[in-house]
């Protein structure tokens, strides 16, 4: 049972993610540069951008795991850092942070004893997610024994074990063959249909990019435009997802 109302704050609705104008470094780099955005219920949000835009970076403040050095991030209507909005966060990073010597059952197990769950929720959780990342059969291998693609389908069925209201994953498909990636995209999608999970994933693949309800196309640390896909579209007179950015990035310059 979940056991706030997220959207619901003094009666009046606010955004499930709230992004102000964020400023982030690291050293005397300047990562983020006032970044501001709202995700709302159920919206698949996407973040696209060339390799060291700061994608990562502003999962990262949104979930929690970094500070930002200006501005706010608002979950769920709390300021994050906030441990018990952590509760309905699922976040699966870029990089696995897997146990290799404990099996892919082990490691669920391990992950699913951290949340809220009864004995019967955690065993019918990991079930599903292993099901649905296809590791079923696998799941008494040691982690060490597992390829990339695996070990990246064992951390994306780590952060939907305590049935998060919202999603946030970095690059959840790399190294994930075509076949399965449909099917996680689809699950994906209906997670938000029917269950309203809000979702933001990074990517480099424009055909995710495709069925974002919004993309963000980040760039150097801001956000160069965003919008539903064909609102882009229209906007750089673009074909595709891969047209709009690089059509974005000239009329940038
Ligand atoms: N902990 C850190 N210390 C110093 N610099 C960092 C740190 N984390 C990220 N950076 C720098 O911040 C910039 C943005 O990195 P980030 O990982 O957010 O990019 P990205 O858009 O996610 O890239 P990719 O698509 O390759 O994952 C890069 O220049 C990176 O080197």
């Amino acid at each position: 049972m979940k056991t706030h109302e997220p959207y619901l704050k003094g009666g009046l609705q606010v955004s499930v993610i709230k992004v102000n104008h964020i400023q982030k470094g690291y050293g005397k780099t300047k990562v983020l540069d006032e970044v501001s955005l709202s995700v709302e219920k159920g919206q698949i949000y996407g973040f696209i951008g060339p390799s060291g835009a700061g994608k990562t970076t502003l999962i990262k403040l949104i979930a929690g795991m970094e500070l930002v050095d200006d501005g706010e991030v608002y979950v769920l209507g709390s300021k994050m850092p906030s441990l018990p909005v952590l509760q309905d966060v699922g976040y699966m990073a870029q990089s696995d942070a897997l146990y290799l010597q404990l099996t892919g059952k082990e490691n669920l197990a391990f992950f699913a004893s951290l949340f809220k769950l009864t004995k019967k929720q955690q065993k019918d959780r990991i079930s599903y997610a292993a099901g649905l990342v296809n590791l079923t059969d696998d799941l008494d291998k040691k982690v060490a024994a597992y390829s990339g693609g695996m070990k990246r389908r064992l951390s994306l069925a780590i952060s939907l074990l305590q049935d998060p209201q919202i999603l946030i994953l970095d690059e959840p498909t790399v190294g994930i063959d075509p076949e399965l990636r449909l099917s996680i995209w689809n699950e994906l999608l209906r997670l938000k249909k029917e269950e309203g999970k809000t979702i933001i994933v990074t990517t480099h693949v424009m055909d995710e990019a495709e069925r974002c309800d919004f993309i963000a196309l980040i760039r150097n640390g801001s956000i160069l435009a965003n919008g539903t896909p064909s609102e882009l579209k229209d906007l750089y007179h673009a074909q595709n997802i891969d047209e709009v950015f690089l059509n974005a990035g000239r009329s940038k310059q």
